[in-house]
């Protein structure tokens, strides 16, 4: 039997295994990853998050997607991930660091009543050099900010950021009505995106605050997406179209970005939830 622990941030949910305690061979994760995420005859959930000793940082978190593909980053998962090692007595810090895929974050938590609430992230720099995201472009040293880009017949254009995965923001009228289904894989499998692409779908309510849905790489649309809130708010900001410092409004929540320019780091803040403990037969 595989003992796992349901959480989410703002919705964007994910199945929690204890790396230590559960052994799954390498070459078995994309398949079982598969069968636990789907709603039906799985667990259900966007994804799985492995939680693994390091001894480069306090945790690691392996992330996959629900298709199998392997994550270099997840915002509310990673938040997940300090509740979770937090709560089960893992660790007593409060200030702990995780790896993904070979990025340390550091991470602040808030504990009420002996469990852990919210938690501050320091994602890290916004990567945003077009080879390093990747997206292809004339000058691969170059940004791509507000950039053409035709998809299903219509016209957009992009900001793309990488927060260690990569993003393409898109500024539009209407979130709410916006055709995620049609454009959201459509941009997600470009030709442009060597490694396809997370998208995001945003719109500026006030220059302090942004509307968002977001359609990801190897999921499909999710209630929420943190390195997705990073990425658009780092993209709004290039854009001149909000301040440094945004509340994210997501289908599943909300989420405080902040873009400190002076250290070039970007932090986000937000919640962690625990829905429930089970275990399965594998
Ligand atoms: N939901 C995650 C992002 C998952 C990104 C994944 N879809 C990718 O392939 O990069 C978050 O909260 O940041």
């Amino acid at each position: 039997m595989l003992k796992f622990t349901k959480m989410h941030g703002c919705g964007n949910d994910y199945i929690y295994i204890d790396g230590a305690r559960e052994r799954i061979p390498a070459e078995q994760k994309p398949e079982l990853v598969r069968r636990l995420s789907d709603r039906h005859f799985g667990i259900g959930g966007d994804g799985v998050i492995f939680i693994n000793p390091s001894d480069q940082a306090d945790f690691e978190m392996e992330m996959y997607n629900m298709d199998g593909t392997r994550a270099e980053m997840c915002g509310n998962g990673i938040r997940c991930v300090a509740k979770y090692v937090y709560d089960k007595g893992l660790t007593d810090q409060t200030q702990i660091s995780v790896i993904s895929a070979g990025r340390i974050k550091y991470l602040d938590l808030h504990v009420e009543n002996g469990r852990v609430s919210t938690v501050k992230v320091n994602m890290g720099e916004p990567i945003l050099k077009a080879c390093e995201i990747p997206v292809l472009a004339e000058d691969e040293k170059g940004e791509v900010i507000a950039e053409p880009i035709e998809i299903e017949g219509k016209a957009y254009r992009m900001t793309c950021v990488s927060m260690g995965n990569p993003h393409a923001v898109v500024f539009v009228e209407d979130v709410q009505d916006f055709p995620l289904e049609q454009v959201g894989p459509g941009l997600e499998k470009h030709p442009r995106f060597p490694k396809r692409v997370n998208a995001e779908f945003v719109k500026i309510l006030d220059e302090e605050t942004i509307e968002m849905r977001v359609w990801e790489r190897g999921t499909g649309e999710t209630l929420a997406c943190g390195t997705g809130a990073c990425a658009a708010a780092v993209a709004c900001s290039l854009n001149g179209l909000t301040k440094d410092t945004v509340t994210v409004k997501l289908l599943g929540g909300t989420l405080q970005i902040q873009w400190d320019k002076a250290e070039n780091r970007v932090y986000m803040t937000g919640p962690a939830t625990t829905v429930f403990e089970g275990e399965i037969e594998i």
